[in-house]
């Protein structure tokens, strides 16, 4: 096969960030995505439906001439946020609010510190059909990081989807096959994200040979034997797992850091990699339904109307990306080579 063309994707987890960064990163993701369910962790967080939709507007802002790239905003879930906060957003066009255990992963220092008591919020979300979107990690300190994820779902996610079985729960980038199957096993009303580099990589490859920054994201990359079972859903084509890429761009001070930061930023190269990875699977007939059908069918959104084509050509992905305010980007795989092409 040397050209594979799928109807037009969308991303359904996306940190755009703000103020400067958006002009590197709305391109980035306009160019093939029609729509990207934005991930609010800005500082400060967005926490209702006015900060919602201004960060929206900010986003349309950013667009390249011509572009109809749709930012669907989301919610940050704090112990402080009301039923009448949800209520405002709906009513203002936010489909999902997405929950962060605080202390879990960048800039959720503000969020739930006790989940039971977003119960009462829950309910209002199940009412008004707002999706719940979870970052799935417990943060106690005696818990190991390999664990976090496989803890949450026994302390945590077993429980909110018993008690509220209409609410629509999206378990953000899973890494393990506890994750795989949890999700396999529950209702229609949950389904799962996976990013690109969860598929592509394990945690020998932010590990050997020397600790790798840009390969460091969370939940951390797991042994080998997830990264297989995350592969062997997707090669599946079962509609609970849709494409999320969790792109999450970094300055490369702060990647190649003393302390640094979890995340990549896969924009560029993001619906290529998924490609990459279905030919590995044998699967470039199931990348279209992850890409393009599932995401809308599960949030209850139409399916886009057009079409992106692939093309099978190798190319590099740079090695850096420079941007105006000085503090260039190392995107997700620098250096390495990738074997489709988005045609432009
Ligand atoms: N995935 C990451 O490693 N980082 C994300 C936050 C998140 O999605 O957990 C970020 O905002 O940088
Ligand atoms: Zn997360
Ligand atoms: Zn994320």
């Amino acid at each position: 096969m040397t050209t594979l063309t799928i109807q037009t994707p969308d991303d359904w987890h996306l940190h755009l960030r703000d103020g400067d960064m958006l002009p590197e990163t709305v391109p980035a993701t306009a160019r093939c995505f029609k729509r990207a369910i934005v991930m609010p962790n800005l500082v400060p967080p967005v926490t209702n439906a006015e900060m919602a939709m201004a960060y929206r507007q900010r986003i349309l802002d950013a667009r390249p001439e011509g572009s109809d790239f749709d930012p669907l905003v989301t919610l940050y879930l704090t112990n402080d946020t009301s039923a009448q906060d949800i209520i405002e957003a709906k009513a203002a066009g936010v489909v999902a609010a997405k929950l962060y255990p605080a202390g879990a992963t960048t800039n959720s220092s503000a969020a739930v510190k006790q989940l039971e008591a977003m119960y009462p919020v829950f309910e209002v979300m199940e009412q008004q059909g707002m999706l719940l979107l979870v970052h799935g990690e417990v943060t106690d300190h005696h818990i190991d990081i390999f664990d976090r994820e496989k803890e949450f779902i026994d302390q945590k996610m077993v429980h909110i989807v018993k008690r509220f079985p209409d609410l629509k729960v999206v378990f953000e980038h899973i890494t393990t096959a506890d994750a795989a199957q949890f999700v396999s096993d529950a209702s229609d009303k949950v389904a799962a994200t996976i990013t690109p580099q969860h598929l592509l990589l394990n945690r020998n490859d932010l590990l050997v040979g020397g600790v790798r920054p840009h390969n460091f994201c969370l939940p951390v990359l797991k042994r080998n034997t997830h990264q297989e079972a995350l592969r062997r859903v997707v090669q599946s084509g079962s509609p609970k797992f849709f494409l999320g890429t969790d792109s999450a761009p970094h300055a490369k001070e702060a990647k190649e850091n003393a302390c640094g930061c979890a995340g990549c930023y896969s924009a560029w190269s993001a619906i290529e990699l998924y490609a990459h990875v279905f030919e590995e699977l044998d699967a470039l007939d199931k990348l279209e339904g992850f890409a393009s059908h599932y995401g809308p069918d599960f949030y209850g959104l139409e399916r886009n109307s057009g079409t992106i084509t692939l093309v099978r050509e190798d190319w590099t992905i740079p090695d850096e990306i420079d941007l105006p305010n000085g503090k260039p980007i190392v995107p997700f795989f620098a250096g390495q080579t990738v074997h489709w092409k988005l045609q432009s």
